[in-house]
């Protein structure tokens, strides 16, 4: 099977079944022997076509006399994938991509042979007449089209942030997020994991900012077919994700509950900071989830951790009063994280930040009664709305007089990415190149 092949039928799988980019993609290059230079040929034609649906269908649109919502998946995702090679893909001739697609045709959806062909023939002829939305009569729609982001996304992003901001958010959300390890100091030193990954060739860079975070050049993608992932010694995760356990500051012998905890990305980092010593209680809605945090530590060799599933909208009176920090990692929007998974995109609705906000408010809510007098409660996010941000945290700080707002842009200033005004911080994408993250740390009198 060749990329193009593989990338469309990991397209069709993401688009048609609504499954996970990443998950998607992954399941793929495992199934069979794919040399390097097809890896990474795949992931990108999956990636950028994924990153511009909305500009594809745009194009399409105009040259097709089958409406979108009439045309067979197969034919669309495979016009989509064209598309991207042809508007983007400087290293892809036009006519190679006109006929690959027609000859995958054949196999995917034969009947639209013909069509396709006419279209993809007829766009590269018009190719430079195409005309986009009037960027000063429409700004968002020429933003949607331009970066394939949802109008209504725009809007809203619009209503919070200046014209310059929006555009250069919305191109940044259609780059390659850098990829950063975590190392595991219970099992290695990062110097003997730099001595490592040295001989698996790969190269890293250390982060300025956290000394366990290391950023892998040029994104290698299969980390975790290596003898270093499989034994522990690593951990696949964001800088910003990392900062929320470094901000969370666990000590040893501490009570940790961490009440939104699938995967366990932060909770098994959090228990390495503990140095595996003390207890944390990591709960989450989802049962099959739990059994990742499980997998999680065990590979990482952490034994602290007590998985419970539990809904943190409802409150647990056993818990009150008990535990020295509280981390709710909330459920979100994701509109941080588009960079990893731009599904999020195309799969949101423009009123689920309602709903979610109330959801985030009442977990915030539970979860700061389990806090002992004098401890700490972190609520954080990857999501860049602020609705779901500093409007919870205001609407909490109104009902929760025995809280207070800790100054960790001044606390752990010397970790934090760019300079912060406020007291929670605010990550974005296109200001901090991390993902786009809020991080909040209150204090129980
Ligand atoms: C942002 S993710 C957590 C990521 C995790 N902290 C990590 O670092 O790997 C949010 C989690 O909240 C869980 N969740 C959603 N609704 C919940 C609820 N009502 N109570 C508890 N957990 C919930 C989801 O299943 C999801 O695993």
């Amino acid at each position: 099977m060749n990329a193009r092949e593989s990338a469309l039928k990991v397209l069709y799988k993401i688009d048609v079944d609504q499954a996970y980019s990443n998950i998607a993609l992954n399941h793929e290059l495992k199934s069979q022997q794919y040399n390097k230079l097809d890896r990474n040929f795949i992931t990108e034609l999956v990636y950028g076509t994924l990153e511009n649906f909305i500009f594809a269908d745009y194009i399409i649109q105009q040259f097709s006399t089958v409406k979108l919502n009439k045309m067979d998946p197969w034919t669309l995702n495979l016009l989509r994938l064209s598309i991207y090679q042809i508007f983007f893909l400087d290293k892809v001739p036009d006519f190679a991509a006109v006929n690959e697609s027609v000859d995958l045709s054949k196999k995917y959806c034969k009947r639209a042979s013909g069509f396709i062909n006419g279209v993809l023939r007829s766009i590269i002829r018009s190719k430079e007449k195409i005309k986009m939305p009037d960027k000063k009569k429409d700004f968002s729609k020429y933003l949607s089209i331009k970066y394939s982001h949802p109008q209504w996304m725009v809007e809203r992003f619009l209503s919070y942030f200046s014209e310059d901001f929006t555009e250069d958010l919305l191109k940044t959300n259609n780059e390659t997020p850098k990829l950063y390890i975590r190392v595991n100091t219970l099992k290695i030193t990062v110097e003997e994991v730099l001595q490592l990954l040295l001989k698996n060739e790969i190269k890293v860079e250390k982060s300025p900012l956290i000394p366990e975070a290391l950023i892998v050049e040029g994104g290698f993608s299969e980390l975790e077919t290596l003898e270093i992932y499989r034994k522990g010694f690593i951990h696949i995760q964001d800088f910003s994700s990392m900062l929320v356990a470094k901000i969370l500051d666990p000590k040893e012998d501490q009570f940790i509950i961490d009440v939104c905890s699938a995967p366990g990305g932060k909770t098994t980092h959090i228990a390495e900071l503990m140095k595996n010593k003390g207890k944390i209680l990591a709960r989450d809605i989802h049962q099959h989830k739990l059994s990742l945090v499980e997998k999680n530590a065990k590979r990482l060799g952490v034994n602290i951790i007590k998985v419970e599933k539990f809904n943190g909208k409802d409150l647990d009176h056993e818990l009150l009063n008990t535990a020295d920090k509280v981390l709710v990692d909330a459920p979100c929007s994701g509109l941080g994280i588009i960079r990893r998974k731009p599904e999020i995109k195309y799969r949101k609705e423009a009123d689920v930040i309602d709903v979610i906000t109330e959801m985030q408010l009442k977990i915030l809510i539970n979860a700061s009664k389990y806090v002992k007098s004098g401890g700490e409660l972190l609520y954080s996010t990857c999501t860049i709305d602020p609705n779901e941000n500093h409007k919870v945290i205001e609407k909490f700080l109104n009902i929760s007089s025995e809280y207070e707002l800790i100054d960790i842009s001044q606390q752990y200033a010397s970790m934090l990415p760019g300079s912060h005004e406020e007291k929670m911080i605010q990550l974005y994408p296109n200001v901090h190149g991390t993902d786009g993250f809020f991080i909040c740390k209150l204090k129980k009198k």
